[in-house]
């Protein structure tokens, strides 16, 4: 694939350039050869992005940037020098002040790509990293294409629809940002030709499944870096597998490897004082170490983009502009009442992407917490909407409970010991069987004799597989035990205070007993912030909705806290419920 890095030449990122069509716009003012932000200044700012502490320890988190340990020897020395010039250079150089991730609804069309250019131009005190998703739907559409390919046979393949929605989209928006055309035809042609050869092979590997959901990336950093030089603002695209985003090799899933934060930070700074442009990095992409082939951070994977630069830069604040007023008390798309949640930790914020709200990516706090950077998330489509601000930690005196997420389609096993092995090694056994077969368990609840577990289905990519390796672990399982497996399950995840335990649990089960729902498995995990309920996935909706009603929508819960009712509220370990 072709790196191509679109750029202009002029002195700073937000200087405007005279041009010919120049977009009218509400809220920022433009004089011919520069953008008049004074207007904008002062309340207007604060009032979109409220501040977060004084930043004053922003010196002290570049100087310890990738300073933990390095994943591979061989990358260990090129990580050395890095670091010894970024930690030298910044204080000079240091010119970056936060990252900003749009999500692929925030850049779905020319529309949303001008108004997501004026919001990042409201802000000219800042000095913007943008990550970009693809745009809209693209991914869903290109792993759909892919999956078409395999069966469609060669002659059929240029006729795949959502390769024609895609085109149609990516040369609609071009059209309409009055940029040039050679921005994306190569990269579309290139994507047929790539759909035919699928289509020759007959088969879609994970590897060539990352490659191809890496061109919905490559298409949006390069249509929006081209719009904001065509507006007269100096931008640069990045393909992140380029600048030194270095993941394993596990296609669709790359972990991001320690060497990944000085080589970008060596990248971005380097590039910036040789020639200071916005930088316009493609989200969810990245390169396996030993493969050197195109890697995706698994679905949703912009996030993490954005707070690994977060990390690398040692940047102030790491902003993600979804379409929804921040992190909500559950999913609006399950119940429409859900309200934003202000402040997070980002354990709390961990644990409720981890367990399912796609609003944020599981992994995406790790960066965040170990640089001791906020995270802000914001709606694009309603910047004044204050968001959803994450820290290392909050005011939890008065918190009970803070979200509600689901997560569908849950596998449940229940493996009861046939007493062939002691407890320990009964234990050890069940788990060694997940860890060779790779694969993933969310939550556990044991007895003595037996244990109670759930799989994460987002492990498992396709239904065959599913099934094939069900059968398998099953299969493994019973030499030991007895086994009962149950699909069609959900797990409703309380994330809050487990200080409280006592008092979301009572309120919880009065709810479900109300409803007549019967819990199946309950487990409360290490984390402190989390209390996972299994119960049939055909139920689980209603589910939310009553609980939601009960504990945000029936007046100041934090008023039961003046005068416990439970004992000295000491969390509950973790128990079961026998179905
Ligand atoms: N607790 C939650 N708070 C907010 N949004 C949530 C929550 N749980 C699930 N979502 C879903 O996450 C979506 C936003 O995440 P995502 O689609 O990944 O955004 P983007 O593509 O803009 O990064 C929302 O539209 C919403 O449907
Ligand atoms: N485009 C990728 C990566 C991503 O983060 O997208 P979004 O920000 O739109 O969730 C995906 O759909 O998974």
């Amino acid at each position: 694939m072709a790196a191509t890095r679109v750029r202009c030449h002029s002195n700073a990122p937000f200087t405007r350039l005279p041009h010919t069509h120049q977009r009218n716009s509400p809220t920022l003012p433009i004089s011919p050869n520069r953008v008049d932000f004074s207007a904008l200044k002062g309340p207007t700012r604060k009032f979109l992005l409220p501040p977060i502490g004084d930043g004053s320890s922003v010196t002290r988190r570049v100087l310890s940037t990738g300073c933990g340990k390095t994943v591979r020897a061989v990358l260990e020395e090129k990580k050395t020098d890095a670091i010894r010039e970024t930690t030298t250079e910044v204080e000079e150089k240091k010119r970056f002040t936060c990252v900003m991730k749009f999500g692929g609804s925030s850049v779905a069309s020319a529309e949303r790509m001008r108004e997501v250019a004026d919001l990042i131009l409201t802000f000219p005190e800042e000095s913007p990293v943008i990550v970009l998703s693809a745009m809209g739907k693209t991914t869903n559409n290109l792993l759909l294409a892919g999956e078409k390919a395999v069966s469609c046979g060669v002659s059929n393949a240029s006729e795949i629809k959502e390769l024609s929605i895609i085109k149609e989209l990516h040369l609609r928006t071009v059209k309409e940002l009055d940029i040039d055309l050679s921005v994306v035809s190569s990269f579309l042609e290139e994507l047929e030709q790539l759909l035919k050869g699928i289509a020759m092979m007959k088969e879609l590997t994970l590897r060539t499944r990352d490659y191809l959901v890496s061109f919905g990336e490559c298409l949006s950093t390069r249509i929006f870096a081209a719009y904001l030089n065509k507006i007269g603002v100096k931008a640069c695209q990045y393909d992140a597998f380029d600048i030194g985003f270095i993941t394993t090799d596990d296609f669709t899933n790359g972990d991001i490897l320690e060497a990944t934060y000085p080589a970008v930070a060596k990248r971005l700074y380097d590039d910036w004082v040789h020639d200071p442009a916005v930088p316009i990095v493609t989200g969810f992409l990245g390169k396996g170490w030993k493969t050197g082939a195109v890697t995706t951070l698994g679905r949703g994977g912009s996030d993490l983009t954005a707070t690994t630069i977060g990390k690398a830069l040692g940047l102030k604040e790491i902003q993600v502009w979804k379409d929804v007023d921040g992190v909500l008390t559950c999913d609006p798309t399950i119940y429409k009442r859900a309200t934003p949640v202000p402040f997070l930790t980002f354990d709390e914020a961990a644990e409720l992407a981890y367990f399912g709200a796609q609003v944020l990516h599981p992994q995406s706090m790790r960066p965040a917490r170990e640089g001791g950077i906020p995270v802000r998330v914001k709606n694009s489509y309603n910047p004044k909407a204050p968001g959803t601000i994450i820290t290392k930690t909050r005011d939890m005196t008065k918190s009970i409970l803070t979200s509600i997420v689901l997560k569908r389609n849950v596998t449940m096993l229940d493996i009861a010991s046939t007493r062939m092995l002691g407890q320990v090694g009964f234990l050890a056994k069940v788990f060694s069987i997940f860890e060779e077969l790779e694969i993933s368990v969310d939550v556990v609840a044991t007895s003595e004799v037996s244990i109670s577990l759930t799989l994460d289905p987002s492990k498992l990519w396709s239904r065959e597989l599913i099934q094939q390796e069900l059968d398998h672990v099953v299969e493994e399982l019973e030499k030991i035990a007895v086994v009962n497996l149950a699909k069609g399950r959900a797990i409703i995840s309380l994330i809050g205070n487990v200080q409280h335990s006592s008092l979301i649990l009572e309120r919880a089960f009065h709810v479900l007993w109300t409803k007549g729902i019967n819990v199946q498995m309950i487990s409360q995990g290490a984390s402190k912030v989390n209390i996972s309920l299994i119960v049939n996935d055909a139920e689980a909706e209603g589910c939310v909705e009553a609980l939601h009603k009960s504990f945000f929508e029936s007046g100041d819960l934090s008023e039961l806290l003046i005068q416990p009712r439970f004992g000295n509220g000491s969390p509950v370990r973790t128990m079961q419920v026998e179905n």
